[in-house]
């Protein structure tokens, strides 16, 4: 089943205590940043401190990423530090083009030789955060087999626009059409970015129906107590799941049958049907509405 990313977490890397409890809150991801929640002075002990801690903690029940700084500030280390911790995903930020995921890609290979680790088995993500990479975003989706994903960062992203986040996201609309375009034409995850004012749960509640609505897998977060508010706006409803199980188990039956047409209900079910259909499945499985062995 597909991987689901509703809720990916940023961790800011020089932050000990939450990097500990990071995993308990309920986030499908978390991101452990190292770059801009920490400070220059705090880049070392930053490395480090993640290093420890994906040495030390228990993350299996969540997907591990890093944000790693640029190349040229210290991202080389970042990538070493990371791999050999057994990092999932290695994020770049303010990917430009292609070819940056090229470079870090190059760099991941050569570690993941030298340490004797299946080339291939760190995966990576863009986030893309200025005009450049949102004009190079179906590029950029499709620059390397690693790629799970690509996101926005707005906060970067308007700033390089010369505006401002509104309410509406009228500014953004532009930007996720070009990522989630980007992602599905290459087949992987498109993730909105962060809201980032934690006080005000109604805004972020809208922001995230806007993003749902346009086809985006999930969002960014940078709080915990963001993550049950958009789990939940990604949650089925109970009739929604009652119909994906309906048309699984038709398709099923069919298939037992050997019949190549099938109707659940007396609609036909094609496949764009069923594969929306097992989306609604695994968001309900993820969601505790129902169990694996239901389906
Ligand atoms: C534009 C960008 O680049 S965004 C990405 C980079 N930014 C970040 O990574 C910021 C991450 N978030 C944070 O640092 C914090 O959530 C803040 C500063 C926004 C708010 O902090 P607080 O006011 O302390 O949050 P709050 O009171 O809700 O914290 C509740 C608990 O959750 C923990 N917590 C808060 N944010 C996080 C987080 N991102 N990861 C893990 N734990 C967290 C707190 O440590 C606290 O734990 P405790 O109850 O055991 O003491
Ligand atoms: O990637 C994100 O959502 C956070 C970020 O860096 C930005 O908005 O600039
Ligand atoms: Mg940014």
């Amino acid at each position: 089943m597909e991987r689901l990313r509703r809720t990916m977490m940023f961790v800011p890397g020089q932050n000990a205590a939450m990097l500990r409890d990071a995993p308990l809150y309920g986030a499908d991801s978390i991101m452990f940043d190292l770059e801009d929640a920490v400070s220059l002075p705090e880049k070392d002990s930053a490395r480090t401190l993640v290093h420890n801690a994906l040495r030390t903690f228990d993350y299996s029940q969540v997907e591990t990423v890093v944000r790693i700084n640029a190349l040229d500030a210290g991202g080389e280390l970042d990538v070493e530090a990371m791999i050999l911790a057994g990092i999932n995903v290695i994020r770049l930020p303010k990917t430009e083009t292609a070819q940056d995921i090229v470079d870090v890609e190059k760099v991941i290979t050569e570690v993941e030789k030298q340490n004797n680790i299946e080339v291939g088995t760190t995966k990576m993500m863009a986030a893309i955060e200025s005009a450049e990479g949102v004009l190079n975003a179906p590029d950029i989706a499709k620059s390397s087999d690693r790629l799970i994903g690509i996101a926005l960062g707005a906060e970067d992203y308007v700033t390089n626009l010369k505006t401002e986040r509104y309410p509406d996201g009228k500014e953004l609309f532009f930007a996720r059409s070009m990522i989630l375009h980007g992602a599905r034409a290459a087949g992987i995850a498109a993730i909105d970015t962060v809201y980032s004012n934690v006080e005000n749960p109604e805004g972020l509640e809208s922001e995230v129906r806007q993003i749902k609505q346009l086809g985006f897998d999930g969002k960014s977060v940078i709080n915990p107590r963001q993550i049950p508010i958009v789990n939940k706006i990604y949650e089925p409803t109970e009739d929604e799941v009652q119909n994906a199980k309906e048309i699984i188990w038709g398709l099923r039956e069919a298939q037992e049958k050997g019949s190549g047409v099938v109707s659940v209900n007396g609609k036909m079910v094609d496949k764009p049907v069923v594969e929306r259909a097992e989306r609604v499945v695994a968001l309900a499985i993820a969601a505790n509405m129902i169990k694996e062995e239901d389906i």
